[in-house]
């Protein structure tokens, strides 16, 4: 069944349905890595986004039980160079296109995704819509120019009531802005004992649970979306030790007095180098994100720049200079991705534990 996308720009590219049949529209970004697309596809932080993949044959080896980042995907669609109708790996349970179909996701498939890529390169962000060869592109061109992307894409998936996910060890609040499972992954490994609360809990609710630390998650959108979670950073600045990964970072950033923009084309892959201001140290990382801290914003907070990216020199990691709090851009619990930022959770854990003894060592005093 032939479809067609269609970008704001007034593109239109013609190739082979799979996935839902539904239309969809979205903000088309492209993402690099090679591998790693049921990690991608369920990734919270692609809500309200069509996902074009430049590796060219994606689907290859299935999908797996594993390797869910969220149960429900809020990506709005998928295009690819070449989608693989019958997968082959030990693990697979379904393929590629069951899997869209199952969850009313719309895939296009023969798109020449280089030449997209190149386009959204050039032309930054567009959006975009899958929908059938029927369609009259100027219509959908017209309805795409007068459209709004929809604020708050966070409340569509953050949890709407807290949980726990029990463990023996710290007590951790995380905080879901739209969180990937490999940040609750993590901290599990680490036998934290989390509570998992909605990205409008106050600050007040959060320190009534008595947390050891907090950690602020990924999530879909523009951070100034959510004023509500920029008060309770504020609240809680200081008094509990903060960990924030790359929507919790923009949060963070603009709770301390700092600014956030746009890309033009944003970051997506799992090969993003990173430099550690403070070591010299270059990690490969795996990224999301289409919004950055902006880096002139930093002078003047209390806030320390600790990490740039190598590729744009964008700022990739802060840390408070008298709170125990740090942030990053990147991702370190990978999934997708390489694992050299791994490390970042042990260092929350340390921050965890030092706070912990100074608060003893206080009480005694
Ligand atoms: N992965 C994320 O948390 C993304 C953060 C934010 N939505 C951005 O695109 O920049």
């Amino acid at each position: 069944m032939k479809k067609q996308l269609i970008l704001e720009d007034g593109t239109v590219f013609v190739g082979e349905g799979f996935g839902s049949e539904t239309a969809t529209i979205g903000e088309v970004v492209f993402n690099t890595g090679m591998t790693g697309y049921q990690e991608i596809l369920s990734d919270p932080s692609y809500c309200g986004q069509i996902v074009t993949l430049t590796y060219p044959l994606i689907g290859n080896y299935g999908i797996n039980r594993d390797d869910f980042e969220s149960i429900s995907p809020a990506v709005r669609g998928l295009v690819v160079k070449e989608n693989a109708e019958y997968p082959s790996n030990w693990r697979s349970e379904l393929s590629l296109d069951a899997y869209l179909k199952m969850k009313d996701i719309p895939g296009i498939a023969g798109i020449d995704t280089r030449k997209l890529t190149k386009i959204i390169r050039k032309h930054g962000t567009l959006k975009g819509s899958i929908c059938g060869i029927d369609e009259n592109p100027q219509e959908i061109i017209a309805a795409l120019e007068s459209r709004t992307l929809p604020n708050n894409q966070v409340m569509e998936v953050s949890t709407k009531t807290a949980y726990p996910s029990p463990g023996r060890g710290h007590r951790v609040v995380l905080v879901d802005f739209g969180l990937k499972h490999g940040i609750l992954r993590e901290l599990n490994d680490r036998n934290c004992d989390v509570v998992v609360v909605p990205y409008n809990t106050t600050a007040q609710e959060i320190l009534s649970l008595s947390p050891d630390g907090i950690m602020l998650s990924n999530g879909p959108g523009d951070p100034k979306d959510v004023p509500e979670a920029i008060e309770m950073i504020q609240g809680l600045l200081g008094k509990v030790p903060l960990f924030g990964i790359c929507l919790g970072h923009q949060l963070f950033a603009l709770a301390c007095g700092a600014n956030t923009e746009k890309m033009k084309f944003g970051h997506r892959g799992s090969n993003h180098p990173v430099k550690d201001l403070r070591t010299g140290k270059v990690a490969m990382t795996s990224q999301n994100h289409g919004y950055t801290v902006t880096e002139d914003s930093v002078a003047g907070t209390e806030l320390e720049v600790t990490h740039i990216a190598l590729n744009d020199g964008t700022v990739e990691g802060l840390a408070h200079k008298t709170a125990a709090a740090f942030t990053v851009q990147y991702h370190p619990e990978a999934s997708p991705g390489p694992e050299d930022a791994n490390g970042l959770f042990n260092q929350f854990i340390e921050l965890v534990k030092a706070e912990k003894k100074e608060a003893v060592t206080n009480a005694k005093a």
